[in-house]
């Protein structure tokens, strides 16, 4: 079996959430220090890692990021290489993302290229965002690269596609996190209580209408409230429940309309609920906006090699905290088709293998390329 399929097995069975990628990173160390090159340097920042490999002839370096972390995902593919970690999963294919950079790294480390390359293995993208913190560290702004690189998996796409475009391909985000507070009782005596299922239904229904009323048309925005949590039993009215969701946009003036509605709406409701709503944005990402002529350039070398076919594509309410890298250095992200009949987050998600060399040797002779 090719090695970095085997690799990502091994990281299969092993994710954990962000800022606790701790065996991940133990993993990673031990197959970058295996490497033993004395073109590499190597340096840790929190659970994430970054290796330098000099150049023959450096007049800049490129910088290529893959996320580390996983997801709070109760896996269920019957792979028979499963998670060892109950409740978690890969569920968005960063141990893929991990396999192909290791192999990247190993086939740059085998024959350098004139300039210097900056691996950034980041925690924490799934949240609460590793990029960021990472960015402004000593440990990144030493080795700063010029320009950077990175890509996600699309379960939509067959192996061999990469899709991407200029411009904004991921959205902004914000997640969200509302608790309602009222008064508990008996479920015969509605009047003496206050009740948060009502207040929050109400809520939850509402809110939807800032997508439709209060966002401009030909923008777009997403509000999705994925979990809520509330009551004890059938016959006690319930005093708080507690509801989580993520926002998405294409603008970030339409991030921020979103969130001064909901700030407004939980004033309106406190109010006629006669209750009191507790509001956390939790973790916030900047949309990832693809540099135009490098994006381009990209494009062409994908679009004439053999065994790919380069797409463009349409924007997608993803988020990836790599919009942050995007926004300082110039760079680009893509799409990397994995053909899973499940998508991203599912519990069955089961990318196709054959990508993984495929996309190390595609991307290898990408790098050889960089003017
Ligand atoms: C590629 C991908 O699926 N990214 C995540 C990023 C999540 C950011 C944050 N935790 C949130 O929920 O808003 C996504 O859900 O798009």
């Amino acid at each position: 079996m090719n090695k970095f399929i085997e690799i990502r097995r091994d990281l299969h069975q092993i994710p954990e959430i962000g800022f606790h990628e701790v065996k991940t990173q133990a993993y990673l160390l031990n197959y970058i220090n295996s490497l033993d090159s004395d073109r590499i340097e190597i340096k840790t920042w929190r659970t994430g890692v970054l290796v330098k490999v000099n150049g023959k002839n450096p007049t800049k370096t490129v910088g290529y990021r893959t996320d580390i972390d996983g997801l709070p995902v109760n896996e269920e593919t019957n792979l028979p290489f499963p998670s060892k970690h109950d409740g978690m999963m890969h569920a968005c294919g960063h141990d893929v993302h991990m396999s192909i950079t290791l192999g990247l790294l190993t086939n740059i480390v085998n024959e350098p290229i004139a300039d210097n390359v900056l691996f950034i293995f980041q925690p924490a993208e799934e949240g609460p965002g590793g990029a960021k913190p990472l960015m402004v560290s000593m440990e990144f702004q030493e080795w700063k690269p010029d320009v950077i690189y990175a890509l996600h998996i699309a379960p939509e796409y067959k192996v061999g596609t990469i899709a991407t475009k200029p411009g904004l391909l991921f959205a902004h985000t914000s997640e969200l996190f509302i608790d309602f507070y009222g008064t508990s009782g008996h479920a015969a005596f509605p009047h003496l209580t206050n009740d948060m299922i009502v207040a929050s239904s109400h809520f939850i229904t509402q809110i939807q209408s800032i997508i439709s009323r209060n966002v401009n048309p030909l923008d777009s925005a997403v509000i999705t409230i994925g979990k809520i949590n509330g009551g004890t039993v059938q016959n006690v009215i319930a005093d708080h429940v507690r509801i989580e969701g993520t926002m998405r946009s294409l603008s970030a003036e339409s991030m921020n309309k979103l969130k001064e509605r909901i700030l407004s709406m939980i004033n309106g409701f406190q109010e006629s609920f006669q209750c009191k709503i507790k509001v956390d944005f939790g973790c916030n990402y900047y949309g990832v906006i693809n540099n135009e002529t490098i994006t381009n350039d990209f494009l062409t070398f994908a679009k004439n090699y053999n065994g790919i076919e380069a797409i463009e594509c349409d924007v997608a309410m993803t988020g990836e905290d790599f919009g942050f890298m995007t926004k300082d250095i110039p760079g680009m992200m893509f799409w990397l088709g994995v053909d899973s009949p499940f998508g991203l987050h599912h519990q069955k998600l089961n990318p196709n293998e054959q990508a993984i060399p495929l996309t190390i040797e595609f991307l290898t002779n990408f790098f050889k390329n960089i003017k």
